[in-house]
């Protein structure tokens, strides 16, 4: 995997993790502050219900009680036969039936049981009286049931089927004066009504409801939760809080809040708050006792949907986008400064392998590996010259050496290699030409005598002097080589069969007198051919050699010509 691929994929591995970790942070902190801010949300919310519902019933209550405490409906409640009684109490309840929200009333007496009750439409003026009370019917047993308990001040949801209402009734006890209680008096609101004004706050995501000591559901904006008659229920057919929740678990919360409170027993500003799960949506439930009617408030928030996921997704939005600049940022920076860099020094390197120093100029950050680029140049420079200088050095040699392997190392003149390749572009330009050349093959006479007593360094001395008297009556542009021993080659081109003996003639005759001046015996025998243009070498040797070999048999110191036209020897 290429570096780049690797520091690619690493740091997109690390911002992953550092994504998951925010995420992870993000969510756990989200959560915390949306529960922190549930719970006060979630208390605020149950205090502010609570104040609604006891304000809007705070002055029902008072009236219903100062009713139960008018003097002239206790005296009538104590002599409920008195007709003069009655009529007092009837203009006075009359007058409270005016006062109360609802404009309506209902009196209960313990003596006669008889049941009272008028509307906001004066509609039973005159004939307040409406039914009686039979222990014995399931309709009336909240009288019976309320006596009972001896409760002064009662809040029930109860259809009245003798009247055809469901109301909200306040129930206050008429007592007398040794306390026994002599009846009942209160109003009806609205149930439809109240639940629009007061309990059903208007907004998504907040639900309140008011449940009695048993978490009996009083007052719920679905009416088809509301335990009506809870009173004269017996335990287990009550529509209790445990309707709204599904898990087990959650019903045991709310009643030990429930409980708890009650235990309290309604110490000021006590609330309490657990998480809970209504329709598979988690709510955050706020619960507070109300002493002054004896029920608790819940007020149940939908956190999701006060405060929906999507509120936060700008946010995670900016956090992702950041996140990808900032790969982007780092892999270009990485880039830029290494990878670019360290892969251009790759390549100069590989370059350099192959023998190729012609660099384009590399990248050079300001960093270490920008100085690593810089040394490397310098030293892929110093490297071009050396190996330029060495290659020239090299190439020196090869030449030298190339001319000392064509070079007679005695006598400075070409060796047998040399005339070996002169002849053979010769042969090949004659060829190529059509034209001749001219060969003289020469060999000392009597040089083995000279050896013999004269010595060997004479003799050698002599054969370097015969080259160099050979050369002096030649041409610049004829070669002459030592073939071996005694024998010497001379090439003449362009040549003719006259010139060809009279350089033969010459040399013969300016060695013999060189030697004699010297006081040396010293004499050659020439044998020479112009070859033709389509000669072969060996053809040309033999007769060059054959004139040499007349040469030396007509006595020595003589020349002989032989041409391809002839093949006869001069
Ligand atoms: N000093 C010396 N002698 C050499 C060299 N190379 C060959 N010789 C000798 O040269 C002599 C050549 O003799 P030949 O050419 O056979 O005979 P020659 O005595 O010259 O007689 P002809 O050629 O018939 O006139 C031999 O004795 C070789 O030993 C050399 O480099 N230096």
């Amino acid at each position: 995997m290429s570096l780049n691929t690797r520091i690619l994929t690493l740091a997109s591995m690390l911002t992953l993790i550092a994504a998951l970790a925010s995420w992870l942070a993000y969510r756990e902190l989200s959560r915390d502050i949306m529960e922190r801010w549930g719970q006060e949300v979630a208390e605020i919310q149950v205090r502010y219900d609570s104040a609604r519902l006891l304000q809007s019933l705070e002055r029902e209550i008072g009236l219903a009680r100062q009713m139960a405490d008018s003097l002239a409906i206790q005296q009538w409640a104590d002599n409920p036969d008195d007709p003069v009684l009655q009529a007092t109490a009837i203009r006075q309840m009359e007058s409270f039936r005016n006062n109360f929200r609802d404009n309506n009333y209902f009196v209960a007496l313990r003596k006669n049981l008889h049941y009272y009750f008028n509307n906001a439409d004066n509609e039973f003026d005159g004939d307040q009286f409406r039914y009686q009370l039979d222990p014995a019917k399931a309709e009336d047993a909240w009288f019976f049931r309320l006596i009972e308990e001896g409760r002064d001040f009662h809040l029930n949801v109860n259809p009245d089927t003798e009247l055809g209402v469901t109301k909200l009734w306040i129930d206050v006890l008429i007592r007398g004066n040794g306390r026994d209680v002599l009846g009942m008096v209160g109003t009806g609101l609205d149930l439809d009504a109240f639940l629009r004004d007061i309990v059903d706050v208007g907004k998504d995501g907040i639900t309140t409801l008011f449940v009695d000591f048993n978490g009996a559901i009083q007052l719920y904006r679905d009416r088809n939760y509301i335990d009506f008659a809870s009173i004269i229920k017996p335990e287990g057919q009550k529509n209790t809080i445990d309707l709204l929740f599904e898990a087990e678990d959650d019903k045991q919360k709310m009643l030990g809040m429930l409980q708890m409170l009650k235990n309290r027993g309604g110490e000021e500003g006590a609330i309490a708050s657990s998480f809970v799960t209504i329709d598979g949506r988690r709510h955050l439930a706020g619960v507070a006792y109300l002493p002054a009617i004896g029920w608790f408030e819940i007020t149940l928030l939908d956190l999701d949907t006060l405060i929906p996921p999507s509120f936060f997704w700008p946010l995670v939005a900016v956090f992702l986008i950041t996140l990808l600049l900032t790969l982007v940022l780092f892999h270009g920076l990485v880039r830029r400064w290494v990878l670019k860099p360290v892969v251009a020094l790759e390549q100069a390197v590989n370059q350099i392998r192959e023998g190729n120093f012609a660099l384009h100029e590399l990248p050079k950050p300001d960093n270490e590996i920008g100085q690593l680029s810089a040394h490397f140049e310098d030293m892929a420079s110093t490297l071009r010259s050396s190996t330029e200088n060495l290659q020239e050095q090299v190439s020196q040699r090869t030449d030298e050496l190339h001319r000392l392997a064509r070079v007679d190392a005695l006598t400075g003149l070409g060796n047998r290699r040399a005339l070996d390749e002169a002849l053979a572009t010769e042969l090949e330009r004659a060829r190529r030409q059509n034209s001749g050349f001219g060969i003289l093959w020469l060999d000392v006479d009597q040089f083995k005598a000279i050896n013999d007593e004269r010595g060997h360094q004479t003799g050698d001395a002599i054969l370097c002097d015969v080259a160099h008297w050979l050369k002096a009556c030649l041409r610049p542009y004829d070669i002459a080589g030592r073939w071996g021993g005694d024998e010497f080659v001379v090439l003449l081109s362009p040549c003719d069969l006259q010139t060809l003996e009279h350089t033969a003639q010459r040399i013969r005759v300016n060695i013999e007198s060189q030697g004699k001046a010297l006081g040396l015996p010293v004499s050659v025998s020439i044998g020479g051919h112009l070859a033709g243009a389509h000669e072969n070498l060996d053809d040309l040797l033999k007769q060059a050699d054959q004139a040499l070999y007349q040469a030396k048999q007509n006595g020595r110191n003589q020349v002989r010509i032989s041409s391809e036209q002839s093949s006869t020897c001069a």
